[in-house]
């Protein structure tokens, strides 16, 4: 696919990565015409809503596979002694072209984590102004937003989808029918972002309406590889092409590479910490020990099941319909095996997915070597905490009683569970929710950038992805992400 627009010598500008939230300040920085911008995009692109990859419309399904033309695969370690790999979204759109569509919002309660302007009340109207919810109306949800939010309606629920609903109802969940009200919590339809079996994420409702915009140049299967400074000033960028190594001049770059490319980028830019960056021969530009720290993401404990009866699942049924909210957990009935779900896979038992939505471990992000072309080490350090595994061996308990009971178990055989430490650590996964690898913060200290997204210590210099999230939100965090991106967008 042909990149969108010619090769860009200088911008007013510079978006990098065109993903969730880079489509959104693409879209919103470029309503200036007076302001020149550039959206430098690693992964291929396309001119229009005609040019979108058909695979990467189907809700259905997740586009992440081995042989996916549309991520970046990291090999990762989960916890000592595990690996495993994690893909990410590189294409027009980022994760958010590729995901599951769970388009929920954070809890009041996580904004706790947050700086004092980044309350629940200071930024709901953004989550409202992304979205139409086609269920509820009122104080908490958006009517015009280009983002379209709706729940499946119950007769289009999966089997595994009812049958799990019952039996949470039976042992006492509360009904949760609407997850994106405050204090929401038990089992309920999840908030998609699907309309017609069609993800409409960002960049379909952000970026590319807008891409005739005379002052909007997108450069897909583009790599940027280095921020440049002039001391401690943004001066432009290093890009690369398969063909060549270009710059393009600028005094104003935001990265919104993501949570795993962002810190490795600001890393190979002379940004993180002194020792680490010194001892792989990379000048200092700015010691920030935090840029790769510490990040949350929701380990995921995979409970495994076979179907008494062949049951059916169309095309337009979304991996997940309903989820159960309990204390610090999720539980996910999906409607397919991770198999059927992921083209490429391989095969897949059908599973209920056991999730840690407020963990305590914490992970790190750690440059290899200066090499850009070389992956960074991304260790998840899950399962340290003995808090963690005591909240997860209850849940899996809890799971157990309620996939033997009434409706469930005449539908379900569980695979046997002894459960331990060792038997999490053989069932673990994780919700591909990286974030906080960049931590937003009022304390330099502790953190990489400000509450207006400026890196710390430099000129010209934002990151505004999941990276700067302060911790992973209690519930998925693509709504939060376009949020944090539409109200960054009125301060950069
Ligand atoms: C398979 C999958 C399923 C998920 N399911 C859900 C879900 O159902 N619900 C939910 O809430 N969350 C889900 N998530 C998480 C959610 O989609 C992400 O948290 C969110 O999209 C991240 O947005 P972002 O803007 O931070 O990064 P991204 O959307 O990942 O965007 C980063 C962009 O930057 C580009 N890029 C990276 N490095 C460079 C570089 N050096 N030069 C140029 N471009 C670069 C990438 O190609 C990409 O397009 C899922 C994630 C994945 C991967």
């Amino acid at each position: 696919m042909a990149a969108v627009g010619g090769f860009p010598e200088s911008a007013d500008v510079v978006v990098v990565g065109a993903g969730s939230c880079g489509s959104v300040l693409a879209g919103r920085l470029s309503e200036d015409p007076e302001r020149n911008v550039v959206v430098v995009e690693s992964g291929p692109g396309h001119r229009g809503p005609e040019e979108f990859p058909p695979d990467l419309n189907d809700a259905g399904v997740l586009p992440v596979g081995p042989n996916s033309r549309w991520t970046w695969p990291y090999p990762v370690e989960l916890t000592s002694g595990r690996s495993g790999w994690i893909a990410r979204g590189r294409v027009l759109g980022g994760s958010g072209a590729v995901n599951g569509g769970y388009f929920v919002r954070a809890q009041v309660e996580d904004f706790g984590d947050w700086p004092a302007s980044w309350s629940y009340e200071q930024v709901l109207p953004f989550y409202r102004a992304i979205e139409t919810d086609w269920d509820f109306t009122g104080q908490w949800h958006g009517t015009d937003g280009p983002i379209p939010v709706r729940r499946e309606p119950l007769e289009a629920w999966h089997p595994i989808s009812s049958a799990f609903a019952d039996v949470a109802h039976a042992a006492g969940h509360p009904d949760d029918p609407d997850k994106n009200a405050p204090g929401s919590k038990g089992i309920g339809p999840v908030p998609l972002n699907i309309r017609d079996g069609v993800r409409v994420g960002p960049a379909s409702a952000y970026l590319i309406p807008n891409l005739d915009r005379p002052n909007l140049t997108v450069r897909s299967d583009t790599t940027v590889t280095r921020v440049l400074f002039s001391g401690t000033r943004v001066t432009g960028l290093e890009v690369s092409t398969t063909s060549e190594v270009r710059m393009i001049r600028t005094s104003e770059v935001v990265l919104t590479a993501g949570a795993v490319a962002t810190p490795h980028l600001l890393m190979l830019s002379g940004i993180g910490d002194a020792d680490h960056l010194s001892a792989l021969g990379i000048p200092v530009v700015a010691d920030l020990p935090e840029v790769g720290a510490e990040f949350t993401d929701h380990p995921e404990i995979v409970v495994p099941y076979r179907y008494r009866r062949p049951v059916t699942r169309t095309r337009r049924t979304p991996a997940l319909q309903v989820t159960l909210n309990t204390g610090a957990i999720e539980m996910r009935p999906y409607t397919a095996s991770f198999g059927d779900l992921i083209p490429g896979a391989g095969a897949g038992k059908p599973c209920l997915g056991v999730v840690l939505m407020r963990p305590h471990s914490r992970g790190e992000i750690r440059l290899l070597s200066a090499d850009p072309g070389d992956v960074p080490r991304v260790s998840y350090r899950y399962l340290e905490s003995a808090d963690d595994r005591r909240t997860l061996r209850d849940a899996v308990s809890h799971a157990e009683e309620l996939m033997h009971a009434g409706p469930m178990s005449r539908l379900l055989e569980p695979e046997p569970i002894e459960l331990s430490d060792q038997w999490l650590a053989d069932h673990l996964g994780t919700s591909l929710h990286l974030s906080g690898s960049c931590r937003m913060g009022v304390n330099e200290d502790e953190s990489v950038v400000d509450e207006r997204c400026r890196v710390h210590g430099v000129d010209g210099l934002f990151v505004v992805d999941t990276s700067i999230l302060p911790t992973v939100p209690s519930r998925g965090p693509h709504a939060t992400a376009v949020m944090v991106a539409l109200r960054a967008s009125t301060f950069l």
